[in-house]
């Protein structure tokens, strides 16, 4: 099977390099005219899936917003999953797992098994129990056609004081988990399956990237207050594999579908022509 890696890869030069969250906010939703209930839920994202669905590269949905409403939100999310895939996005799960091996091995097969009713592309992992634990969710996804996306350089402030203290040897926790990375995508082609989390609100990242050989996805644009123009300080010359990721910025656009894909228009553009792909 195709590795995500090429999938991505094709995805992003075909649509155009840009992820559009489901972040269904209870503002967002008050905003749309709908309510904080699951039929809103369930509207909102219908409309987000029907408005960008033959699109965008990448949708990612957040697993958070659809979970407050328990099973029926999972419910919803299942759904909203299958229809992106029906209309070619790629969905990358938003929900930030990470445990020991052996519970990590659950979270691999309900999200990286095709069998599976919650069957992503990629899904987002915390590393926080060290690189090593996520080997299941790598392996699941290297058998069929999957990616993971490790946290490193968060966009929220408080990601700072983990993510860049140094370890014994004097690297940041951030570049240790770049450096795995780094090792499990050697040699892949045109690029790696196992991307890094890095904000793009995050300033100068003082890691080496040039290694990583993975994509590189790149949330805090537009509402937490960074733009396109901040992806070239933040990645250098490694921003060719950035995959910028708007949820807000977009979504605020809404309900309108035209105005939805106005947003995420825009948004490819300003991209684009940062990540210098025509
Ligand atoms: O470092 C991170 C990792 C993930 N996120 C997630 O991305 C979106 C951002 O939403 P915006 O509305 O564009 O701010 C959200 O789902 C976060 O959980 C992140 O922001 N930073």
């Amino acid at each position: 099977m195709e590795s995500f890696g090429a999938r991505l890869h094709r995805a992003m030069h075909e649509r155009g390099p840009l992820c559009v969250g489901i972040d269904p906010h209870p503002a967002l939703l008050a905003q749309w005219g709908l309510g904080d209930d699951v039929a809103g839920l369930d509207r909102f994202a219908r409309t987000v899936v029907d408005a960008l669905g033959d699109r965008v590269a990448v949708v990612k949905p957040q697993s958070a917003f659809f979970e407050r409403f328990g099973s029926q939100g999972m419910a919803v999310l299942e759904s909203t999953i299958r229809q992106l895939r029906n209309l070619g996005s790629l969905v990358l799960l938003d929900a930030k797992r990470g445990d020991i091996g052996s519970t990590v091995r659950a979270y691999a097969s309900a999200y990286l098994d095709p069998s599976s009713p919650m069957y992503v592309d990629a899904v987002t992992a915390s590393p926080f129990l060290g690189v090593g634990s996520l080997a299941p969710m790598f392996e699941l996804a290297a058998e069929h056609g999957g990616g993971v996306f490790v946290l490193a350089l968060t966009s929220n402030p408080e990601g700072a004081s983990v993510q860049r203290a140094r370890s014994a040897d004097g690297r940041t926790v951030a570049q240790t988990v770049l450096d795995e990375i780094s090792q499990l995508n050697a040699g892949a082609e045109p690029i790696g399956s196992i991307g890094a989390v890095i904000g793009a609100t995050v300033g100068k990242t003082d890691c080496d990237l040039s290694a990583v050989n993975g994509p590189l996805l790149a949330p805090g644009l537009g509402a937490q207050g960074a733009t396109a123009a901040d992806l070239r300080v933040v990645f250098g010359p490694a921003v060719p594999a950035v995959l910028p990721a708007y949820s807000r910025e977009v979504l605020g656009a809404g309900p309108d579908p035209a105005a939805l894909r106005a947003a995420a228009d825009r948004a490819v553009a300003e991209c684009r022509a940062v990540l210098a792909m025509s």
